[in-house]
């Protein structure tokens, strides 16, 4: 079986497998190999698969390609690479583990990812991403994965709201509980309909029950067989399940004398009246609780049809708030887009004088076989393709370059950030220094007038030094002058005595002594008073 399903891969599945590289489902089992797909013994080993990275494709014995090849045009055997491929006997767990786990993982972290299923009818698309109950597939398991890491940190309010096709909205406050009264209304509108419904299906089913009754009835009456009696009281037929018309006998035999007793017959119209009475009865209700019920629908419906214009006339109005394009704006894009498309139609007309020309070059080897022809078809192809991807090229290398700039110019700003961090951190310093340099200055004129003072000073000390050696030398002098007068010894000793007469012994010295300090108190004096 697992050999099998390598057998067989469309050519034009091949083409697309050549130009795209990707995650390979290879040989999941499925019907198709039974039922579609051609089975033969020489087209057995078509699809091989080399290595977890490398599928063979080998042209079927009578295919195009293979007589192609063997005319020396083209290859019977394409090599495909893919980043994995998935043998048959992998099983759903392995799969996604292989291929998806990566991809769930970079979600979680912030990442977008694209993950799709590309194959024929019945190649088991489905059965990959979805599964079975039993077996799950890898969508899921990936939201197992999803819902196991954001357990406990889910957005618990109900506040988010779908717009336009793939965004959502947040909700106030306010506009959340007008959609929770707006949802609440429509799910009782609904809820009393579905009532209604089962009212009606109710209904149905009770006539329905009295429509088998009314069938069944006559067979169950046991107790009461219906039969025709005749005149003699004795029964002339049985009613029972195995009567038909043809026992019934002919009335125009009936003879008078047997008259038929329509007791039980006439009984068994009555009840049939009665249920066709009923019948009729549930049936006229049944219209009259449809009229009323159609009414009481279309009212509602008209409620909810204004309600849900207002609605739809809010969110315009919210809309047009959010995209509101100046005009001038708008015609400025319209000539970009016009501008762009002209650009376009010039590539295109390029690319069909191009094409024009390798048609007509095809048209000048029109004599040459078919099969040369499919080689042109083939180089033009090459050529467009290489043209494509020449294109394609220069793009990515544009978008290198805008990524390489967006980079540089993101670096320069925060170089930027940076130096106008340091001249302000230098600024800061600056104005710092300068303060201290103003309080140094202040500091330096104060000391200087110190400085100043201590000269005063110093001279004020030096010139009363002076005073004082002068004064002392006036005293010396005086001193000395009062004691010159050397007259006889015998003068000396009068005055003396004559002194002491006048004078207590002792207390001209402790006056002159007292005097002497005084006098120089009274010169110091002065000088303290200029001080
Ligand atoms: N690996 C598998 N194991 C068992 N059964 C499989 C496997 N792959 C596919 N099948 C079965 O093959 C049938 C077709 O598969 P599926 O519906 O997945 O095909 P599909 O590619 O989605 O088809 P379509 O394109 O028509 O929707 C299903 O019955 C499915 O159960």
């Amino acid at each position: 079986m697992a050999d099998e399903r390598k057998n067989y891969v469309s050519m034009e599945v091949c083409d697309v497998l050549e130009s795209v590289s990707f995650l390979s489902v290879d040989g999941k089992p499925s019907p198709l190999e039974s039922t579609v797909l051609p089975n033969t013994e020489e087209q057995q080993g078509c699809v091989t698969i080399e290595d977890a990275q490398t599928v063979i494709l080998s042209a079927p014995k009578e295919s195009s390609a293979m007589k192609n090849s063997e005319r020396g045009i083209g290859h019977a055997v394409h090599s495909f690479t893919f980043s994995q491929v998935f043998g048959p006997e992998t099983t759903q767990s392995e799969f996604f583990e292989g291929s998806m786990k990566d991809v769930i993982k970079a979600y979680i972290n912030g990442v977008n990812g694209l993950v799709f299923t590309y194959g024929v009818t019945n190649a088991g698309k489905t059965f990959t991403i979805q599964g079975t109950p039993k077996d799950l597939g890898i969508l899921p398991r990936s939201l197992d994965v999803i819902f196991k890491h954001i357990r406990g940190r889910h957005y618990l309010k109900m506040n988010f709201k779908p717009y336009l096709s793939n965004d959502v909205k947040k909700l106030e406050d306010e506009q959340a509980k007008q959609e929770q009264a707006l949802k609440t209304a429509i799910l009782a509108s609904l809820k009393e309909v579905s009532d209604q419904m089962l009212l009606k299906t109710a209904l149905v089913n009770h006539l329905w029950i009295f429509q088998v009754i009314q069938t069944i009835l006559p067979k169950n009456f046991g107790y009461f067989p219906p039969k025709m009696v005749g005149g003699d009281g004795k029964p002339i037929m049985h009613f029972g399940a195995n009567t038909s018309v043809g026992d019934f006998a002919d009335s125009t035999e009936t003879s008078a004398e047997e008259e038929v007793d329509i007791t039980i017959l006439s009984h068994e119209l009555e009840c049939r009246h009665i249920m066709y009475n009923q019948h009729v009865l549930f049936s006229n209700r049944l219209e009259d609780m449809k009229d009323s019920y159609e009414e009481k629908l279309e009212s509602k419906f008209e409620m909810y049809k204004e309600a849900i214009k207002k609605h739809a006339y809010m969110c315009a109005m919210e809309q047009i708030e959010d995209h509101y394009v100046p005009i001038e704006e708008f015609l400025a894009e319209q000539e970009k887009v016009e501008d762009r498309e002209r650009k376009i139609l010039q590539l295109e007309r390029q690319l069909d004088e191009q094409s024009g020309r390798l048609l007509a070059l095809g048209s000048l080897s029109s004599d040459i076989l078919t099969t040369e022809n499919n080689m042109e078809q083939d180089l033009m192809d090459s050529t467009l393709k290489r043209a494509n991807e020449g294109l394609q090229k220069q793009c990515k290398e544009k978008e290198e370059l805008i990524k390489s700039l967006k980079f540089k110019i993101q670096k320069l700003n925060e170089t930027l950030l940076e130096a106008n961090e340091g001249y302000r951190k230098m600024a800061e310093e600056n104005s710092q220094l300068k303060h201290t340099i103003m309080l140094k200055d202040q500091e330096m004129i104060s000391l200087q007038n110190w400085a100043k003072r201590v000269l005063e000073l110093e001279e004020t000390v030096s010139s009363l030094q002076k005073e004082l050696e002068e004064q002392k030398n006036n005293f010396f002098a005086e001193e000395s002058k009062q004691q010159k007068p050397r007259r006889g010894l015998l003068a000396n000793l009068k005055s003396t005595v004559a002194c002491t007469a006048s004078t207590p012994l002792g207390k001209g010295w402790g006056k002159y002594e007292e005097a002497s300090p005084y006098s120089r108190k009274q010169g110091l004096l002065p000088h303290k008073a200029k001080e």
